[in-house]
């Protein structure tokens, strides 16, 4: 697969950017006009930068409001090309994109478009320069890339041919099928950009919300799809204009935006047979037969407060790790490792962040082929050589420099509780507490890293996500996304802090870093449950009482059911599916929590509770009502 991205996707000077492309992988580049103008280096030495970075420079962009000019505007705008031309020839690049045009002075008339374009085919010709026309879906005449190929397939001009862009045939619906039927050596290039479905303005949603292949809401795929259908075998070329992209760390969008094409491609030439997208082999997505284990790294005086909650949960020690400080802690399914050791990854995790929940293992087909597919999108391997007679788990740093590890049925990882860890004779052998699975983890990360992990995990895994949706702090607002699998063995709801007032923003900075913040256990009758992990001496979060008020009249409840809820601290929701039942723990630490959820049919995860979930965790971190989160009641 050709690969490029355009400098205007990430942020920093044209150096910075080509430096974070080239380390990202990509084959080359577009240069935007802007990136070029700013920079203090004449056309010729950036074109030795870019080659020097070991990138091509795919095209030089934009060329506006060219075609279709009344004829008092017309050799000026033959003119301008001719300087355009210079630079790209400076520069070392060979096709030009222009854009259709969108001044009100232009006249329409397809014929005129046609025969501007053969005249500057036949201009760009003479210097052995392309000229690429692209519909731009805000274009005066031209909106629609099926009228831009007619004014190509008119110009007939064997320097002529057309640019796609996803964005602009996708962001006005207009059927992707009319891709497949234009020549693949017309289509000089193609664009790709996702975005959110967000009813707004289509040049103002095109110039500042485009997002990665994968991050938004748009059919890239089926776009892809249908020009890998012609034939074509150039550059897919990402080009996103993103107001958070433009604010990031260039390294991570530029590398985001590889996986986000390379998972595109992949996914393309899986259903499309004709594809020319060669690609390197790997295994396709994997689905997630359940989280195997979450692993905790903690010691000193944390190290008791988090197994105090965990007993308190019912969760008893079964195993010891044969050489290692670490303990398995379980209940019916549910494996909690437990891992105070002071070297390697978990101690320097521990050293950084303290207690927190570092890794999860996931129980997929093929462990060994989940690594490769990760490694084939950029992720980074995690390898820590493993202790004599221990087995090397395949695993991968996940978001947030968390480790993500995967197990599967073969010999050596099926058995690996029993050939690394020493059993412990439990008290008990049954689920005490009735907690039976892990129903989801919640991973909060920085605000602007929400689509990296969205594209992290469902572009690895056979999962899919949900629109974004808000959930309300009383201090701001988080932005949330699920990526899920459908039957239920893995979803993870990751969270996206915009300020750190809010629970989740101060998590992440007292945490120093993105990391789990819950994980929900299910339960098949969350009455008894909470009745047990009373006795158990677990303290619930305590729900505000006009909660209850509120979900009686929302819900229509029966006055006796809400009191049960009521006395347990358990929260309710209801979608056309069922029913859900929530219930907290106390707040540990700076803002990690368990949950235990009961679910009746029902699909989502409680958004509309959060609020009140949140204010009364802030309650109990701050009870003084003293504005930063400060104390934490531990009566
Ligand atoms: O927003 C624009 O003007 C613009 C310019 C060039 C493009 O390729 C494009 O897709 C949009
Ligand atoms: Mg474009």
């Amino acid at each position: 697969m050709k690969t490029s991205i355009a400098t205007v996707s990430i942020s920093g000077a044209l150096d910075e950017k080509l430096a974070a492309i080239a380390a990202a992988g990509f084959d080359g580049v577009e240069i935007f006009e802007n990136d070029l103008l700013v920079y203090d280096a004449s056309p010729r030495d950036v074109g030795g930068m870019v080659r020097d970075q070991g990138l091509h420079i795919t095209l030089f962009q934009p060329f506006r409001d060219f075609e279709g000019m009344p004829n008092t505007q017309r050799d000026r705008a033959f003119d301008r090309a001719e300087r355009k031309f210079d630079v790209m020839q400076e520069l070392g690049a060979d096709l030009v994109l222009v854009c259709s045009n969108v001044s009100p002075a232009s006249l329409g008339g397809i014929d005129r478009a046609a025969a501007d374009f053969h005249e500057l085919g036949e201009r760009a010709a003479k210097r052995g320069l392309r000229i690429g026309y692209e519909a731009l879906a805000w274009g005066r005449y031209v909106n629609d890339h099926r009228d831009a190929w007619e004014v190509v397939r008119r110009a007939d001009h064997a320097n002529v041919g057309l640019i796609l862009d996803s964005f602009h045939t996708l962001a006005r619906k207009i059927d992707v099928g009319s891709i497949r039927s234009i020549p693949r050596d017309k289509i000089f290039f193609v664009q790709l950009a996702d975005a959110p479905l967000i009813d707004m303005d289509v040049l103002y949603w095109s110039r500042h919300y485009r997002n990665m292949p994968g991050e938004g809401d748009l059919p890239v795929t089926d776009f892809t799809r249908s020009v890998a259908a012609t034939g074509y075998d150039g550059y897919f070329s990402l080009e996103i204009f993103n107001d958070q992209f433009r604010a990031g760390s260039p390294r991570q969008i530029a590398q985001d935006g590889y996986r986000s094409l390379i998972h595109l491609g992949d996914q393309v030439r899986r259903r499309e047979p004709d594809a020319r997208i060669p690609l390197p082999d790997m295994p396709d997505r994997m689905a997630v037969g359940k989280v195997a284990f979450i692993e905790f790294v903690t010691d000193g005086d944390e190290k008791g407060e988090i197994l105090g909650l965990l007993a308190s949960m019912g969760f008893v020690p079964t195993a010891r790790h044969r050489s290692k400080s670490v303990t398995v802690y379980q209940q019916g399914e549910i494996r909690i490792v437990v891992n105070t050791e002071t070297a390697g990854y978990a101690g320097a995790s521990y050293n950084f962040h303290g207690t927190t929940a570092y890794a999860i293992g996931l129980q997929v087909s093929d462990a060994v082929g989940a690594l490769a597919r990760a490694l084939g999108l950029g992720a980074g391997a995690f390898t820590q050589s493993p202790g004599p007679g221990e087995t090397a788990m395949p695993a991968i740093y996940g978001p947030g420099g968390s480790v993500i590890y995967f197990l599967d049925a073969s010999p050596s990882l099926s058995r690996i509780w029993q050939t690394e860890f020493e059993p412990i004779k439990p008290a008990h052998t049954d689920a005490p507490a009735g907690l039976l699975g892990i129903d989801h983890i919640a991973q909060t990360v920085e605000y602007g890293e929400l689509p990296t992990a969205v594209l992290f995990y469902t572009s690895l895994l056979a999962i899919e996500k949900t629109p974004v949706f808000d959930v309300i702090d009383p201090a701001g607002m988080v932005r949330s996304q699920v990526v899920a699998d459908p039957s239920g063995g893995l979803r993870i709801t990751l969270n996206g802090a915009e300020n750190r007032r809010t629970l989740a923003g101060h998590f992440i900075a007292e945490n120093f870093g993105p990391a789990i913040q819950h994980i929900a256990f299910q339960t098949a009758d969350i009455f008894a449950t909470a009745n047990a992990l009373t006795k158990n001496g677990f303290r619930s979060l305590k729900i505000s009482r006009n909660y209850y008020d509120d979900v009686e009249a929302r819900f229509g409840l029966d006055a006796e059911f809400t009191d049960s809820l009521r006395a347990s601290d358990i929260l309710y929701d209801r979608d056309e599916h069922g029913e859900y039942l929530q219930l907290y723990s106390s707040v540990y630490g700076e803002g990690f929590f368990f949950e235990i959820v009961e679910r009746r049919g029902y699909r989502g995860y409680g958004a509309a509770n959060a609020i009140f979930r949140i204010a009364a965790q802030k309650r109990q971190i701050r009870p003084d009502g003293v504005p930063g989160i400060t104390k934490i009641d531990r009566e």
